[in-house]
């Protein structure tokens, strides 16, 4: 569970934020909702711990984060293979034991993001929605309890989208992982989010998704 309280966040003597109460409970697939600069980031930052608060509480009981970061470009020549790049995230050990735990770990999480079939492709010549895929794999690779979609999709196609938001849905369903989706993206809200907390007048408004309307979207603060 998440709980900020009267959180504030300024940097300097700009005000980004003040006064943020919320709560996101355990399995909750949520959307963080707002402007340009209205302070989604920042708010992700200071719950990973990147970033320090100004005043208030952000409580978030032990759980594990991953975060899957907006599109990266890839050049066409990088070294790794999808598997490669998705072991980056395992700690070396020179415990056979524990390296044949990651080895199994590595296993299930590839075919939990149906990755198996592509596990040696380059990841220069994966394409778009496979990158995307590789990266939620690596966030995954820790166990996360909480998972922070940082506009993941945003340079993706449609259909590729959405398949990437069933395999997100599919995890928050199966395995209960809270799922924070960082978005402006309306259609993406409406269907796969199950409420939105929208930036407001630096403030946060926790929106029913019946609620939830196409004017939110509009990027003017
Ligand atoms: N390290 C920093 N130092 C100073 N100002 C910062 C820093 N990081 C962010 N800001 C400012 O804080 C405000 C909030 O930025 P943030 O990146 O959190 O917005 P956002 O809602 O994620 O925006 P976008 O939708 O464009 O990604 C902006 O005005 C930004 O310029």
């Amino acid at each position: 569970m998440i709980v900020a309280k009267n959180l504030t966040k300024k940097f300097g003597k700009q005000l980004v934020f003040e006064n943020l109460n919320f709560t996101i409970n355990d399995g909750e697939f949520i959307s963080l909702v707002g402007p340009n600069g209205s302070g989604k980031t920042t708010l992700v930052k200071i719950l990973m711990g990147m970033e320090s608060k100004t005043s208030g509480d952000l409580e978030v009981a032990k759980q594990t984060i991953g975060y899957v970061p907006q599109f990266r470009n890839i050049d066409l020549d990088y070294p790794l293979s999808i598997e490669q790049f998705v072991r980056l995230n395992l700690k070396f050990t020179f415990s056979l034991e524990k390296r044949r735990r990651d080895n199994e770990l590595l296993q299930t999480i590839m075919e939990k993001t149906h990755l198996l079939t592509l596990k040696d492709r380059p990841l220069g010549l994966a394409s778009g929605g496979e990158k995307q895929k590789a990266y939620l794999a690596q966030a995954l690779l820790n166990d996360p309890q909480i998972l922070i979609l940082d506009e993941s999709t945003a340079s993706l196609d449609v259909e590729v989208k959405m398949q990437l938001m069933d395999l997100v849905q599919e995890l928050n369903q199966k395995y209960q992982l809270t799922v924070i989706f960082i978005t402006h993206d309306y259609e993406l809200t409406k269907k796969y989010t199950n409420r939105a907390l929208l930036f407001k007048n630096k403030t946060i408004e926790s929106i029913d998704i019946n609620d939830v309307s196409e004017k939110m979207f509009e990027q003017e603060g």
